[in-house]
This record gives C-alpha cells, structure tokens and sequence, in this order.
C-alpha cells in the first residue's frame, strides 16, 4: 500500500523504494528515506533525536516540524500570547486525502483548523493545509495558508504570519558546507545583546560551515541551495520563502536541550527556509503556498563539481 495510516502516522511509500512517515502531531515528517542514483537503496535523510517525545507531548526535536504563524518568541501584536515557533507544530492535524498515487509521486493532504484551545490565545479565522509529496529521490512540502476571514470590513481583516519548514537534515555536522549563502545579510541569533542580535551582519563565506553554535537568519536568500558533506548531500528548492535559518547549537548550546540526544548536535544540520523576516500578508479570501523541494544529490553531480 503506498499509502498506510496507523497509531497516528501517515506512512508513504514509493514504487521505487523511498519511504516519508509523518506524525498527524504537528504534521511532522518524522523519516524520509531515498536513495541516489549511484545507492539507490533508501538512506534516512532526516535526524530525529533519541529523545524525542513523538506521543504528542511536546514539539519533536527533530524531522521536520511545521512552524506557524510565528517563529522564535511572538512580537507580532496578534501572536503574543503564542508559544516559541506558534502552535502548527504542536497540533494534531486531520488527514484530509491522498492527492496522488503513481510513479511521480506519493502525495498526501493533512489540514488544520482552529480549535478551542487554539482560539484561546489565537483568534484570527485560518486554515492550513499540509502537503506532502514522496518522489523517488525527492521529498516536497507545501504549506497552504489560507484567510477565511468574511469580514468585508475597511480596513481588510488581513492574515500576517511567519512560516517555516524547520527541516533536520541529517549530515555529520563537522563536515557540512551549505552554499550559496555569500554576499547575504544575516542575523545572528547567538549574539548576546538584543543590539547585536538586530544587526545585519554580511555572509563572507562561499560554503557556510557549523562547526561552532550557529543560529543564523539569512534575509532573501536565493530560491535554491544546498547542503554538501563528503559522500552526501540536499538539494533545497524553494518558493515564497524568502528567508533562510542555519541552526546547529553545539555542544554549548545543545547540551541544554532535554530532549536532545547525546551528541546530537553532530549529527544534524537545521537549514529552514521560511517567511521570518516581517510577515506574510494574505487578504480575506485568499491562500499564500510556500514549498519545499528536497533533493538527494547524486554522487557524480558532487564530483563534476569538486
Ligand atoms: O527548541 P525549539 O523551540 O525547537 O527551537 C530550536 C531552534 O529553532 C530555530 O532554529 C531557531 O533559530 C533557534 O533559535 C531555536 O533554538
């Protein structure tokens, strides 16, 4: 069966051998296995941490959790009462379809609504509809966000948001460059004043290592990047996401997260590409889509290049 559902996963497999699970909780793709041209037998690509919570206690450390409609802590007006990264993540979402079923590709619908306890402490009318499509060296997700508002009042009851696609690339950490992100102004989030943190700082790097604690937001980055180690990589596709985030906390910042594994830290890269810097602005009525496109990257490509 290309597509299975049991204890709350949605299981998605591909004739030709790639295999995403992804938790009904956030919506969290917890494991995308693909192969390369070279190794077509699937490899996980993704890293989950060994102590994650996937019950649905918590956000999952790990895979990819969807951030909406705020990322880091709230400033916008409407979201203050939000917790870090909104609540997309740590909802339990529906299954609504499976949109497609052959060769090119396995795709599934997931949907979120608002609920009472999301209303509670957010209370703009949304829907989001998750998308998730397995191909066989591809993985590609698609955050419709849409405004349901009927308000036809002056001015329009306007939806402004934050997404991202928090992705745990798995990579040894050491060993990772992600390219290109030269000549872009970033934010670094590991500078220990607000004054510091707010100031744009120039990317003098042609590959951007994360061999120190890195917690960087890259403004307008380019639609298409990658992350290359020896032996592997990800190709990163993106659209309407405009920003780009590079996490790795090391050891000074990533032995203080509870739910990450022993030396965790080096076995994962964060490269999020999301809409941070300001916000998305959608008008009653409307659907913004943001998409991810994740790519296996075949051995011979990295060597035509070296
Ligand atoms: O611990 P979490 O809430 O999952 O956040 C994990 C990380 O997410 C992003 O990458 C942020 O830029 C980091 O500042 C944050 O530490």
């Amino acid at each position: 069966m290309p597509v299975e559902q049991s204890n709350g996963r949605v299981i998605l497999s591909h004739p030709k051998g790639s295999s995403a699970q992804i938790l009904l909780y956030g919506a969290t793709v917890v494991s995308w296995k693909a192969g390369t041209k070279p190794h077509p037998e699937p490899a996980e690509r993704l890293f989950v941490s060994s102590k994650a919570s996937l019950d649905g206690s918590k956000p999952v450390r790990g895979g990819i959790p969807v951030i909406f409609p705020c990322f880091g802590a709230p400033t916008h007006p409407e979201h203050l009462k939000l917790g870090q990264h909104g609540f997309a993540r740590s909802e339990t979402w529906s299954f609504e379809k499976i949109v497609m079923d052959n060769e090119a590709g396995v795709s599934v619908r997931l949907t979120l609504e608002t609920t009472p306890s999301i209303a509670a402490k957010y209370d703009k009318p949304f829907h989001l509809a998750f998308v998730v499509t397995l191909a066989e060296h591809q993985l590609s997700t698609d955050l419709h966000v849409t405004n349901t508002s009927t308000s036809d009042m002056f001015p329009p009851d306007n939806l402004e948001f934050q997404a991202l696609f928090h992705n745990y690339i798995r990579a040894p950490s050491e060993d990772v460059l992600i390219f290109p992100l030269q000549n872009l102004h970033y934010y670094d989030k590991t500078e220990p004043t607000e004054e510091g943190r707010s100031k744009a700082k120039l990317e003098t790097r042609s590959g951007v290592d994360v061999r120190k604690f890195t917690d960087s937001v890259y403004e307008d980055a380019p639609p298409k990047y990658e992350a290359t180690w020896p032996g592997g990589g990800i190709d990163i596709n993106v659209t309407q996401l405009k920003d780009l985030v590079v996490w790795n906390p090391q050891e000074e910042a990533g032995a203080k997260i509870a739910d990450m594994e022993d030396k965790g830290w080096e076995k994962y890269v964060c490269i999020e590409p999301g809409f941070v810097r300001g916000f998305a602005t959608i008008e009653p009525g409307r659907t913004w889509i943001g998409q991810q496109v994740l790519s296996t990257i075949h051995e011979e490509r990295r060597m035509n290049q070296l």
